[in-house]
């Protein structure tokens, strides 16, 4: 469904030139759900734009379902970490999640029925007539997230979408992905730099290094399919799993492209 070969992006500008991405490969089968990890500043966010269509690679390619990526395609949402900016104040939240059905052209009956769907499976069908400023932040979370999913997307990027709530709103905004997920079998990814929420919601992590940043690691989460914030996060795999990430990221940070010592076995 997605894939990205050889990416690079490097920013120019007033005398300082970043390389924020080396080159990076990788491929994302449909219906898979891969959460991208690394250290602080390795370019998570970069790539996400890249893979979204909205910065454009200086090399390399990303092509989704076989087409490449050259500004934002239609068959791709993005979920960002801050909802206050991404939801318009002084639309209702039904108006929110049906704005982007109105560019797709979906015809009213259709939109109607998608943006009920889409609030029901987030836990708001009550909600639709309010207006962002009127929930909390978690509910306004999961407006971005019916948004995305009513616009019945191939492809879901999300940037690390629950790092502004609190913990147990995140707890169970994660199980909400888990859940769409399962239903509807999007092809997701995921940036986060917490660890236990990668290794906790993903089939698959992606390391990226330090900068120059390239993929250091490709780690198949061999946990149980489905996923419990109490069984999954108790399983001493989960630990050897944390652990093996763990060291990945923080041998990039010491030393970029020296592997971990003292890790499990993957
Ligand atoms: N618009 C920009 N102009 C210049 N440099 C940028 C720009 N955006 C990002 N960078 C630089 O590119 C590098 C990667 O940034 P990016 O935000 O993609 O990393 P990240 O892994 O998402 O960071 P974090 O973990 O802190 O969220 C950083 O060195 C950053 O300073």
């Amino acid at each position: 469904m997605l894939e990205i070969t050889g990416l690079r992006k490097v920013y120019e500008g007033r005398g300082r030139v970043v390389e924020a991405l080396r080159g990076i490969d990788l491929t994302v089968e449909r219906g898979e759900l891969v959460c991208v990890v690394g250290p602080s500043g390795c370019g998570k966010t970069t790539l996400l734009k890249c893979v979204a269509g909205l910065l454009a690679p200086t090399a390399g390619q990303v092509r989704l379902a076989g087409r490449v990526v050259d500004g934002p395609p239609p068959g791709m949402a993005v979920v960002f970490q801050e909802y206050g900016r991404s939801l318009f104040p002084w639309l209702t939240v039904s108006q929110n999640v049906e704005l982007p059905l109105r560019e797709k052209r979906v015809p009213g009956p259709r939109r109607t029925a998608l943006v009920q769907q889409a609030l029901a499976a987030v836990g708001l069908a009550d909600a639709g007539s309010a207006h962002p400023w009127q929930l909390s932040g978690g509910m306004q979370q999961r407006v971005a997230i019916a948004r995305a999913v009513a616009y019945e997307p191939q492809v879901l990027l999300m940037d690390e979408p629950f790092a502004a709530v609190d913990a147990q709103t995140r707890a169970d905004l994660e199980d909400l992905l888990l859940g769409l997920w399962h239903r509807l079998g999007i092809t997701t990814m995921l940036v986060t730099h917490d660890i236990d929420e990668a290794v906790y919601l993903a089939r698959r992590v992606v390391v990226l290094s330090a900068a120059p940043t390239v993929v250091q690691e490709d780690l198949h989460v061999d946990l149980p399919h489905d996923r419990d914030q109490i069984i999954t996060r108790s399983d001493p795999r989960f630990a050897e799993l944390r652990a093996h990430v763990y060291g990945h990221i923080r041998a990039a940070k010491t030393d970029p492209g020296r592997p971990p010592a003292g890790t499990m076995k993957a």
